[in-house]
């Protein structure tokens, strides 16, 4: 794994010795937007127009954040819409490639071997990580956006001429509440299990620790009295941008980033919750438990170095969920 400076490739690792121990992730570079007309999108962001085929996501089956991307782009409707690629499970050396393993999907569009390939087509001086999700302009040659919180909104309202748009993940009346949970969410539960994992010194780890399971049971008190996150009848995005890191929580976060106070099969609630999402409509095909645990523990040396991949958990996530008791709020009132 490693990061490109001036358009060339390095290996490293993140640096976390300049921090106090604490992993910090960097932000991205590629902030576009696309509209179904080409109008600017929010906040004045630059949009290039919805077009059927014009579009291609590269993604992780591994990667909790392009997974996101994949779920909206399953729940809009939009596969025949947006082409994508899968990288191998494996992120070496040489960062995230293209294979033929069972699972990944080669890149159709530039025939690239590496993903670092396709952000030097983007823009040969780029300097930066070279991340998973990335939504490709196959018009203009380079990338839109690579940010998975931008592209589920991109997903839900930048491609309306073509998507299903029965499905609103972001309904206006709950935008201000969607906000607020992702904010939280995403600092201690998504974000927080690498914190957790990459953190290099004890009390990086502990804090990371502390605030993951304290927001872990905040949730499961939450989801005690109401099916979703927010006031809705139906999973909003923060029920998906939650649903990526538990998915992977019991298989992976546990054991691997040592968050193990709890699984998720222990809190009720949250489990049954996670049950639904996966057996969503369309969802459980987004899931790929190979790709999951292949990825985390033979990509991360420093963490796993004999790259041995653990049997366990035996989960059926295709139980019965029993969060129909729980009426959505919105349809009780
Ligand atoms: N802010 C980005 C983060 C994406 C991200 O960090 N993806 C990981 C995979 S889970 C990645 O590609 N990491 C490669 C690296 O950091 O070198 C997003 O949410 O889209």
């Amino acid at each position: 794994m490693g990061l490109l400076v001036d358009g060339t490739w390095q290996d490293k690792w993140y640096d976390t010795e300049s921090n106090g121990g604490k992993f910090e992730r960097p932000t991205t570079d590629f902030r576009d937007w696309v509209t179904p007309d080409g109008s600017p999108g929010p906040d004045g962001r630059t949009a290039y127009p919805a077009e059927a085929g014009r579009y291609h996501l590269y993604v992780s089956l591994a990667c909790p954040w392009a997974h996101r991307a994949l779920i909206a782009r399953k729940l809009k409707k939009l596969e025949d819409v947006i082409s994508v690629s899968v990288v191998d499970y494996h992120m070496g050396e040489n960062g995230w490639e293209f294979s033929d393993r069972a699972g990944a999907v080669p890149d159709t569009v530039l025939g690239k071997d590496k993903l670092y390939e396709v952000y030097q087509e983007a823009d040969p001086s780029y300097t930066g990580r070279v991340t998973v999700p990335v939504l490709w302009d196959k018009k203009r040659g380079t990338i839109v956006n690579n940010e998975s919180a931008d592209l589920i909104r991109i997903l839900n309202t930048g491609f309306a001429p073509f998507a299903d748009n029965s499905v609103d993940l972001l309904p206006e009346h709950l935008r201000a509440e969607i906000d607020a949970i992702n904010e939280e969410v995403y600092d201690n539960v998504n974000n927080g299990v690498y914190k957790a994992g990459f953190a290099t010194t004890q009390d990086a780890y502990e804090e990371a620790f502390d605030n993951l399971f304290r927001t872990l049971d905040g949730l499961e008190e939450r989801l005690s009295g109401q099916r979703y996150l927010t006031n809705s009848n139906e999973p909003t995005e923060a029920d998906w941008r939650l649903f990526t890191t538990l998915v992977r929580f019991d298989p992976v976060y546990h054991g691997h980033f040592k968050c193990n106070a709890r699984q998720i099969a222990d809190y009720p609630n949250l489990f049954g919750y996670l049950l639904e999402l996966y057996q969503w409509p369309g969802v459980a095909e987004t899931v790929n438990f190979h790709h999951i645990k292949g990825h985390y523990y033979t990509s991360h040396g420093t963490i796993n170095p004999t790259r041995i991949v653990p049997k366990g958990p035996f989960q059926d996530l295709t139980v019965p969920h029993n969060r129909h008791r729980l009426e959505a709020r919105e349809a009780a009132a």
